[in-house]
């Protein structure tokens, strides 16, 4: 049920330390990993949300035993993946390209579903792939059906992933699984978000698994098999990112506790976006604190490789005090929502200055006003409208609930952070 939110204005530039919950990226990674382990693993630090959820619910599905204390998952020995089972996708990317690859190794039919506009989100490319390495897949995008045999020949495929990364990285996730492991070729304009592959492939050598990735566009994972891990979920840098904005657009000072020195996640990326914007950074000890500008400059960039922070700075352009060019991020078109033409839409309905181009968004500083903030089934939007509304007043986000996709006590984060909340 969709939950209105007036966003709280900022009474004082904000001062907190925010504890964020475990990436999305990683926690759907390792669970995937652990399930084609097929002996006990452990994921700690997990991300509890309605994606990660989902995940567990699509192995469980597929029979694999899974118990959980909070941020505490546990996979189970088992020795096969079983249909005839239900999968759904809800919103999440993750589980729509991750899980089909899985659900070819398992016996019987594995039909998958999602939310309306999961049905929307490119798909055909993953089903096409599996097809080509010898799958029986029924359909071309939400909803399909796989008749899973116990086992993939694999192989050798082409694939155009420049609508998405998680194509590739669902692929190779399996990849060791499939009689003669897989080799994945990209073919077409630059794929997306290559940081959340490098994150794939990293994860896979960790559960002892022989990828190349030595040449662009090409990675081969050798059949063999995935070992079980005990896995460390960090903190989701991407989701810090609002928390991060709110000292920038404030004034203020915000720290975000076990930043990861060396990590794949392109949330990482915010440290050099801030900066550029012109607020102070530091990262000292695993403790990353961004002091904010009395002027938050604009900013020219190509997010290609970090599109999910686009939201994030979109809202930060939208409140600086010089014009902002986003570029590389047509893809997000095809994210959870048409990202480029909601942000468009959301910051001219408060009176601003937002124009789509081709591959991104042209945002000029133009001061705000009260208004309602659509959040377009979308955890990104919502939180964008979170940062706005801290200094335009009278911001209210139509439904609060979709960040429960990534982040379901948002709402209590937010408010805590604004007490000063010391995470
Ligand atoms: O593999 C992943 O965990 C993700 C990859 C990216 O997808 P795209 O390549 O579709 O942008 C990112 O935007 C998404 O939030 C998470
Ligand atoms: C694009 C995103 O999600 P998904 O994993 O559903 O693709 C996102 O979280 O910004």
């Amino acid at each position: 049920m969709s939950q209105s939110w007036s966003a709280p204005l900022a009474p004082a530039p904000v001062h907190a330390t925010v504890a964020v919950p475990g990436s999305k990226s990683i926690t759907n990674r390792a669970l995937v990993l652990a399930a084609l382990s097929r002996r006990p693993s452990t994921v700690t630090g997990a991300l509890r949300s309605r994606d990660a959820d989902l995940m567990i619910a699509a192995l469980v599905a597929l029979g694999v035993p899974v118990d959980s204390d909070g941020t505490t998952v546990r996979t189970g020995a088992h020795t096969a993946l079983t249909g005839p089972a239900l999968v759904d996708c809800g919103l999440a990317g993750t589980v729509m390209r991750f899980v089909p690859p899985v659900a070819v190794l398992a016996e019987g039919r594995v039909d998958f579903d999602g939310d309306p506009r999961a049905r929307e989100r490119p798909m055909g490319t993953v089903l096409d792939a599996l097809r080509a390495l010898g799958a029986d897949v029924d359909g071309a995008g939400l909803p399909f059906a796989i008749r899973g045999r116990g086992h993939l020949p694999g192989g050798a495929v082409t694939i155009d992933a420049s609508a998405s990364s998680q194509f590739v990285s669902g692929l190779l996730l399996s990849g060791a699984a499939y009689d003669d492991g897989l080799t994945v070729h990209h073919d077409g304009e630059p794929v997306p978000s290559l940081p959340h592959i490098d994150m794939t492939v990293e994860m896979l050598r960790t559960a002892g698994v022989s990828v190349d990735d030595s040449e662009p566009n090409t990675w081969r994972v050798e059949p063999g098999p995935i070992a079980p891990v005990d896995w460390v979920v960090e903190p989701d840098l991407s989701n810090a990112t609002p928390f991060l904005a709110a000292a920038a657009v404030t004034g203020g000072e915000v720290t975000v506790p076990g930043w990861p020195a060396r990590t794949t996640q392109p949330g990482d990326e915010i440290r050099q976006i801030l900066k550029l914007m012109g607020a102070e950074v530091d990262l000292t000890d695993g403790r990353l604190t961004v002091r904010g500008p009395g002027r938050l400059g604009g900013v020219d960039i190509d997010l290609h490789d970090v599109g999910e922070l686009t939201p994030t700075v979109a809202a930060l352009a939208a409140l600086a005090d010089g014009p902002s060019r986003l570029r590389g991020i047509a893809h997000l078109r095809g994210h959870e929502t048409d990202r480029l033409a909601a942000l468009v839409a959301e910051v001219n309905g408060l009176g601003g200055d937002a124009e789509e181009t081709e591959d991104g968004l042209l945002i000029r500083p133009r001061p705000l006003r009260a208004g309602r903030w659509h959040a377009y089934a979308d955890h990104r939007m919502a939180t964008a409208g979170a940062i706005v509304g801290l200094v335009v007043d009278g911001v209210t986000v139509d439904d609060i609930t979709t960040t429960a996709k990534t982040m379901p006590d948002f709402p209590a984060m937010w408010s805590a952070m604004l007490d000063g909340g010391r995470g």
